[in-house]
């Protein structure tokens, strides 16, 4: 039990997948675990372990934003050991031929500030995949038919932006898309020697102001949750 995280040892799994949204991470439990138990409601922040086609996964949803997202990687690696953490997220695209329901694996996050910049300091780290589960990852995503993209990402402290400016620049220095967490997580895995990866659904454009209908959002969140299983688990 963590401050965070009401479990106890065992209960959850080497593998945890993150998305941002908890009910999220209760749709994803029941749709595709086996015999699913919630570990966690501390603050509402569901926490599932199932199995999936033989291996033990857990599910726990991460908040939005770095700083929340960062109390639950930290609380699962410290105290609980977990391995493979792969976030599972909506973001918006940020280039032309990138296009609502698309998937997007996250090469790099580009950041301008992450909770572990008290550490990072003036070092301009460079926040990336773990290469094994991007290559995993990539690989389902050729047998499937959702499009894929692979690249780098924008990880953004703040969803209501006033820096147009700024997202020009992503857009130019070819950034697919922004969502909120991924480089805190790449981060932490990096530092304690953990396999992380960002997989993401695109649910709306910035560029064409196109959105995810919300009666599809589940369908097109299916595909990015069964690469991460298959990716984890390859
Ligand atoms: O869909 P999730 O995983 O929450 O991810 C995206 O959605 C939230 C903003 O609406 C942020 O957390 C952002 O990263
Ligand atoms: O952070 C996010 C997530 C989805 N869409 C956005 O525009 N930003």
């Amino acid at each position: 039990m963590t401050v965070h995280i009401g479990a106890e040892p065992g209960d959850i799994a080497d593998i945890v997948l993150m998305p941002g949204d908890p009910l999220r991470a209760k749709w994803a439990a029941e749709t595709f675990l086996e015999d699913a138990v919630c570990y966690n409601k501390v603050r509402g922040m569901l926490g599932f372990t199932g199995t999936w086609n033989g291996h033990r996964i857990s599910i726990q949803g991460s908040g939005m934003g770095m700083p929340s997202l960062s109390i639950y990687a930290n609380e699962l690696i410290r105290d609980f050991d977990v391995k493979t953490l792969i976030r599972i997220g909506s973001a918006g695209a940020m280039q032309k031929d990138v296009a609502i329901r698309d998937v997007v694996l996250a090469m790099t996050a580009t950041t301008v500030s992450s909770p572990s910049r008290g550490i990072l300091k003036e070092l301009n780290f460079a926040p990336c995949a773990n290469w094994e589960l991007l290559h995993a990852a990539w690989n389902v995503a050729q047998t499937r038919s959702v499009k894929t993209h692979v690249g780098g990402i924008y990880s953004s402290d703040v969803f209501y932006d006033e820096r147009p400016d700024l997202n020009e620049q992503m857009t130019r220095h070819g950034i697919l898309a922004v969502e909120m967490e991924a480089a805190e997580l790449y981060t932490l895995a990096a530092r304690y020697g953990r396999r992380a990866l960002a997989v993401l659904t695109i649910s709306d454009h910035l560029l064409t102001g196109d959105v995810l209908p919300a009666e599809e959002r589940e369908r097109s969140f299916g595909d990015m949750v069964e690469i991460a299983l298959e990716a984890a688990t390859a």
